[in-house]
């Protein structure tokens, strides 16, 4: 069986979730919205994806511009078995009640509330909580990240702190910046700790800065250990996790700017990093405590979660069958 997959706002991640999605054996890729005929419904076109109105509001815009769509997001809905919501923050729990009266079930992104769906996934750490599932909402990118490294140390850890250094912008977006300035986020603690429990319990706390960058996300993370580890075995386990790889500023990663050209240099597509990037340098322990910096590709990063996602919504494969046959299809390196 094959899983009919719409995808629902054809933007930075719905256009990479649309083509991860057209990579699986066992997905086919139905269809995506767009809100206007602009370069991004005209590539889709070309691709040869339908492409249909995000709603009937929007399809003056096509008429006027002689694109000719496949339908409406509520035709699309008729034809899928799975919606990904990957609309603008908030949107998705709006349109949460169109997806369950077409019976139709739906992924959710980071920029909805954990209450939208009935599960926040990140695979490695919880898959088998998303078995079988109407509703899944697959976390933010920065805890995505945070997850990822977090689960994998999660039996020594007491406590975390973490700062989160946030890019300003995505590359593509010259209306938000990025701005010559920082901008605390003055909530403390900021969403990412409170989000990382809605998927692992964890006792951790963050506080978060948007710079001006748009590569990638920063994070330095601090843990206070309740069983002692040495810096080889932290190196040892983040070798052994999935989606996380080590990165030497002794070999030239200096910055977020060579990572995502080794990610060009991987000829991937958009240049998208999957995984995240630790700096092996940056592991730290001294006394109970474990200090470690990590990049996170926002753009990209939640992409193969998903992917998961929909397999364990349809129980198509157990976890590691379906984390490998995602990496395995996306390129991912471990
Ligand atoms: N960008 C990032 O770094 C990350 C984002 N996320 C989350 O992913 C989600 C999507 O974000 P992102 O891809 O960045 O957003 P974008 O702004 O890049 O894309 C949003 C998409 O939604 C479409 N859209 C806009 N308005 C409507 C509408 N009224 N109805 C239907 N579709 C609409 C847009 O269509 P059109 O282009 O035609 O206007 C666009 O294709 C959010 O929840 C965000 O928090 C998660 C991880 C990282
Ligand atoms: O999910 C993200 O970040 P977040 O984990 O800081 O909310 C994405 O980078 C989108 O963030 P944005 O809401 O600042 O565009």
């Amino acid at each position: 069986m094959k899983v009919k997959v719409g995808i629902n706002g054809y933007g930075t991640i719905g256009k990479r979730v649309a083509y991860a999605v057209s990579k699986q054996d066992d997905m086919e890729l139905i269809g995506v919205t767009k809100t206007k005929p602009d370069f991004e419904a005209y590539r889709a076109k070309e691709l040869g994806i339908p492409v249909y109105a995000a709603s009937e509001d929007f399809l003056p815009r096509f008429e006027k511009a002689g694109f000719e769509v496949a339908g409406t997001l509520n035709d699309l809905l008729e034809k899928v078995d799975v919606i990904v919501d990957a609309t603008p923050g908030g949107m998705g729990a709006k349109n949460k009640a169109l997806y369950e009266k077409a019976g139709v079930k739906a992924i959710f992104e980071g920029g909805e509330k954990a209450s939208t769906a009935e599960v926040s996934f990140v695979a490695q750490a919880n898959y088998e909580k998303a078995l079988g599932k109407d509703y899944v909402r697959v976390v933010s990118c920065n805890t995505t990240g945070l997850t990822r490294t977090l689960s994998a140390l999660q039996k020594y850890i007491d406590y975390v702190y973490a700062v989160m250094i946030r890019r300003a912008a995505d590359p593509n977006d010259s209306r938000r910046g990025p701005v010559n300035a920082i901008t605390p986020s003055v909530t403390v603690p900021s969403h990412h700790g409170p989000d990382v429990q809605t998927v692992i319990p964890i006792n951790i706390e963050t506080s978060a800065f948007v710079v001006p960058t748009t590569l990638m996300h920063v994070h330095s993370v601090m843990i206070e250990l309740k069983k002692p580890i040495t810096e080889k075995d932290v190196i040892e386990v983040f070798e052994n996790t999935t989606r996380v790889l080590l990165f030497e500023k002794e070999k030239g990663f200096d910055s977020t700017a060579q990572l995502i050209e080794f990610a060009r240099d991987l000829h991937r597509e958009w240049n998208n990093l999957y995984e995240i990037a630790v700096w092996k340098e940056s592991i730290s322990v001294r006394g109970n405590r474990l200090f470690y910096i990590q990049a996170v590709h926002q753009e990209s990063d939640v992409v193969p979660e998903n992917v998961d996602a929909i397999r364990a919504m349809f129980e198509l494969a157990d976890k590691w069958e379906s984390i490998k046959k995602t990496n395995r299809s996306l390129g991912i390196l471990k």
